[in-house]
């Protein structure tokens, strides 16, 4: 058997233009996964509605971030794999949920290599369907179809793996080193509240209120809200935050349904009521810095708060391709070659 890794990121439009990001859209949102309804009514939604106002406004979002590199996922994501694969003996490919680096070309490159045992790495600390499960779901899919030969093992959700913790803490305190700020906003991506009653394996501990989150149970393990409310919680206790010095939101929501809260800009807004100056955001649900970190938080949730009077407004980058973070995930990759990483 020869070993290799896929890393899996979300993925991005190939340009700024209405017509690549109508093209990556359609993609995105008619997984069902993403948005989780018969597929009638979601064509009806996507294609009959999404997809006519969307693309155009999505794309001048995106023209504002957009590199001379590329999407800033994809290149962040590149320089990632790059950084991991010279640490690292085994080949590492690098493929994207979404648009043209699909899963079945990284299968491909690492199946030309001549690897038949994977290891399928999603690059998301938190378990989501919208996310980690619909790779995981795909890669089975297409190791079924394609490639039968070879073996897959997926890296789980990893937001609560103290080394992890660690490399998170560590980021946060060097870009706030000298900072005086007084509130710290830890912002994860939303998912609507149906989704976490869907992935609750019990089928009823997932209350979606103030304590169910808080009290153990076997559905935490695929609780998208718990494990970002533990990440908060383990990385204010690492950094000794004093409470009242931080909290949790959730932004990017879509569409009318409720969403988990409470809602980053809703947040930002009220902090800047409230008369706080110096706010700082962390945004831990992604790897790579990307339209949402870029251009939602940095741009719009600033100026959302220097509109309620507020001054300096600390955006924390992504771990990216931070070396403490590529340390991390070599580290694992070489555990799971020893077999004394825990994989699914
Ligand atoms: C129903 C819609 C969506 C769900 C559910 C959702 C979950 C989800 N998404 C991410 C990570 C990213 N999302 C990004 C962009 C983005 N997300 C949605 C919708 C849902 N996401 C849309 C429509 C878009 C496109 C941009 C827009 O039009 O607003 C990105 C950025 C991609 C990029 O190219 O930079 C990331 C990353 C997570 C982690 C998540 C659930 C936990
Ligand atoms: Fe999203
Ligand atoms: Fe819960």
């Amino acid at each position: 058997m020869k070993k290799g890794i896929l890393l899996v990121n979300l993925g991005s439009p190939d340009s700024p233009t209405p017509k690549d990001v109508k093209k990556y859209l359609g993609e995105f949102l008619m997984d069902e996964r993403v948005i989780d309804i018969p597929y009638i009514a979601r064509a009806a939604l996507v294609k009959g509605i999404i997809l006519k106002t969307r693309p155009k406004q999505s794309a001048a979002a995106y023209k504002k971030i957009w590199w001379n590199e590329g999407s800033p996922l994809i290149v962040l994501s590149e320089r990632l794999q790059k950084k991991i694969q010279k640490q690292i003996s085994m080949p590492v490919a690098l493929a994207m949920r979404y648009g043209s680096m699909t899963i079945k070309k990284g299968l491909q490159e690492l199946v030309d290599k001549g690897i038949d045992e994977v290891l399928l790495f999603p690059l998301y600390p938190q378990f989501a369907m919208a996310t980690t499960q619909t790779i995981t779901v795909l890669a089975e899919e297409l190791r079924q179809q394609h490639f039968p030969n070879i073996t897959i093992e997926s890296v789980p959700a990893f937001y609560n793996k103290p080394d992890y913790i660690e490399v998170l803490s560590n980021s946060i305190k060097k870009h706030l080193k000298g900072k005086n700020y007084e509130h710290l906003l830890f912002s994860y991506h939303g998912v609507p509240e149906r989704h976490i009653r869907k992935s609750d394996i019990t089928k009823s501990h997932c209350k979606i209120d103030g304590s169910c989150c808080i009290t153990p149970s076997k559905a935490h393990e695929f609780c998208y809200r718990h494990q970002c409310l533990e990440v908060t919680r383990l990385v204010a206790e690492k950094l000794q935050l004093k409470a009242n010095t931080y909290s949790t939101s959730f932004q990017s929501r879509l569409g009318f349904d409720p969403w988990l809260q409470p809602y980053t800009d809703r947040t930002i807004e009220r902090l800047g009521k409230q008369g706080l100056k110096n706010m700082a955001i962390v945004t831990p649900a992604f790897v790579s810095d990307c339209l949402e970190t870029l251009e939602e938080i940095a741009m719009e949730g600033q100026e959302i708060f220097h509109e309620m009077g507020g001054q300096d407004f600390t955006t924390i980058p992504c771990l990216n391709d931070d070396q403490e973070f590529v340390d991390l995930l070599s580290n694992w990759i070489n555990q799971w070659a020893d077999k004394k990483l825990e994989t699914v």
